[in-house]
């Protein structure tokens, strides 16, 4: 079945040419395939944004589409610790370079997930071959890096793409795969997805597999209620009604099965959409809860118990800036 292949790597752009936006990190990189140099580089930001798409890119314009003799890419995280990936460091500096460019390159994905020991290991095995290699290291939490290591890459930062980014690529790729959809759904696809461009393209993929691509079928293959589900909710904390807030919110927790992170977070963003027209100081309070909540829930605190004093908070202060003025 074509399904079978996943559109997020079929439609990986090739060359550092098709990369949609990121048009500083783009001009960059073509600097270094130009004068077929470059220092190691460092790649941080969200999943999704199009890290190794970029390193894959700039090795494929520097090497032809051959590139895969020059090009290593190792896990930080699935390697069983730094000496498996010097070894492998090791053996694949050694075989021969290519006769224009003189160096290869590693990738070496979630450089983040390593300890620090194991970076301080990594930055001497950087230097030890740096004649013959130059590495990528990717990561998504760039104050996960040692100095050391920030000191010695030229950094490239990766941000979320723009939601017309995301939807235009959609559209290109359910065009491409005659799938059907409605405008509004590759916008929620962006929502939610919130510049993550594999998550966005996986998720039209799923929905696109019960015929046409519409807001139901967008939020049926991401488990998620309907954002009318969790907006009923907090219209009736706002309105102080506590008792069947809560009511609302197990029913969200039990029959649709939500985690409470899923939650928390399309209340973030039915905050931020503000389509309730919540007076601003309320919002800003409701925000800063809103934080302090997913926090407690991630390091592991009671879902219904957390997001239940969420929704007390709500009633207390919607009751003051909201229920006052009607
Ligand atoms: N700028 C972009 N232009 C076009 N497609 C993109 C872009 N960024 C990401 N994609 C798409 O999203 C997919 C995932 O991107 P990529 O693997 O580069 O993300 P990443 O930043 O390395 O994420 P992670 O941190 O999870 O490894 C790619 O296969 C590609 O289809």
């Amino acid at each position: 079945m074509e399904e079978e292949i996943l559109w997020a790597e079929k439609y990986r752009p090739r060359s550092l040419d098709d990369i949609v936006n990121q048009k500083d990190i783009v001009e960059r990189l073509k600097r270094f395939v130009k004068e077929k140099n470059m220092p190691h580089l460092l790649f941080a930001g969200p999943p999704g944004t199009g890290k190794t798409t970029a390193a894959l890119a700039l090795v494929h314009d520097l090497y032809g589409d051959s590139y895969e003799q020059f090009f290593l890419e190792l896990n930080a995280s699935d390697e069983r610790g730094i000496d498996v990936i010097r070894n492998k460091v090791k053996e694949f500096a050694r075989t021969m370079v290519s006769s224009s460019v003189p160096f290869k390159v590693i990738l070496l994905d979630e450089a983040d997930n390593m300890t620090a020991d194991a970076q301080q290991a990594l930055r001497r095995t950087m230097e030890l071959y740096t004649e013959s290699t130059r590495f990528i290291l990717a990561c998504n939490y760039l104050s996960k890096i040692i100095d050391p290591i920030q000191s010695r890459t030229a950094l490239f930062r990766f941000y979320p793409l723009k939601k017309e980014d995301v939807v235009s690529r959609l559209e290109y790729i359910a065009k491409e795969e005659k799938v059907e959809y409605d405008e509004k759904a590759l916008e929620t696809i962006y929502d939610v997805t919130m510049g993550d461009m594999r998550k966005a393209i996986n998720t039209l993929q799923a929905a696109s597999a019960y015929g046409k691509v519409t807001v139901e079928t967008v939020f049926k293959v991401l488990g998620l209620a309907q954002p009318k589900e969790v907006r009923d909710m907090l219209k009736l904390a706002l309105s102080g009604k506590f008792m069947e807030a809560r009511e609302k919110l197990r029913s969200l927790l039990v029959t649709y099965g939500l985690s409470g992170e899923d939650i928390v977070k399309q209340l973030h963003r039915e905050l931020t959409s503000n389509e309730l027209q919540i007076p601003e100081e309320l919002r800003v309070l409701l925000m800063d809860y809103i934080g302090e909540v997913e926090f407690r829930i991630i390091e592991g605190a009671d879902d219904e118990i957390q997001l239940s004093a969420l929704l007390a908070k709500i009633a207390i202060y919607g009751n003051k800036y909201v229920g006052s003025s009607k």
